[in-house]
């Protein structure tokens, strides 16, 4: 989220999570200080998510004592190890990220069951892409069929109003991440197209719980 028209719409429409992107390539980045601004009327109605990739603690340490959110999302190769770390110095939840293109991207998942405390299934980037998310394309769904209720977790990856019924009804996802499929532009949020997604979601009669970043 980059707007306050963005924010307001998405808690308006019953987002449960609002992203700020900390990653400097990105159209979606923003300054910690500005995203603490932004975030104050998600305060106590969604969690308020750091978006970061292989964050150094220096980051970190700026982004948590500025933004102060209730979760950091871990978009890198952050290690078991590392994500134990993290948690360890911030006390906050954090959610893992796995970009997905074939089955044998999956198998990382078990080595964070445990660690992580919610899990984030992306489409891994395509070849060029500077971007390790918002790269608004897909992955095989029916990759998550194994998955049973004891993971926490988040589909993201190219969705948008329509495809995200069928992406609900194959996964089953508790909760779904959208960026791309509600811009206009790269790091652009239209509030018509939150709107539509989320009359989308709302039609599927899926979970309500979705995110945004
Ligand atoms: O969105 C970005 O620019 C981004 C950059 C670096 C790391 C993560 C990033 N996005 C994280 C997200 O959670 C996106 O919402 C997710 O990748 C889905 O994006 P999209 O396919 O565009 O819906």
């Amino acid at each position: 989220m980059k707007t306050p028209e963005a924010v307001d719409r998405a808690l308006k429409r019953g987002a449960t999570h609002i992203g700020f992107i900390f990653f400097e390539k990105s159209p979606r980045y923003i300054e910690p200080d500005l995203a603490a601004k932004l975030a104050e009327p998600a305060r106590g109605k969604a969690k308020i998510v750091a978006v970061v990739v292989d964050p150094t603690n220096d980051e970190l340490d700026e982004i948590v004592s500025l933004l102060k959110p209730d979760m950091l999302q871990l978009h890198g190769n952050e290690s078991p190890e590392h994500v134990l770390t993290i948690k360890a110095l911030y006390g906050l939840p954090v959610m893992k990220v796995f970009s997905v293109r074939t089955a044998d991207d999956l198998k990382r998942v078990e080595a964070y069951i445990g660690i992580a405390d919610h899990f984030l299934f992306d489409a891994k980037a395509p070849k060029g892409s500077e971007l390790p998310g918002g790269n608004g394309i897909s992955f095989d769904w029916s990759l998550l069929s194994w998955l049973d209720g004891s993971v926490d977790y988040m589909l993201s990856g190219g969705l948008n109003k329509d495809n995200v019924a069928e992406a609900l009804f194959i996964t089953k996802a508790p909760g779904i991440d959208v960026s791309s499929g509600v811009e206009t532009a790269p790091g652009v949020k239209s509030v018509a197209k939150i709107d539509e997604f989320f009359d989308a979601v709302e039609k599927a009669n899926a979970p309500m719980m979705a995110s945004g970043s």
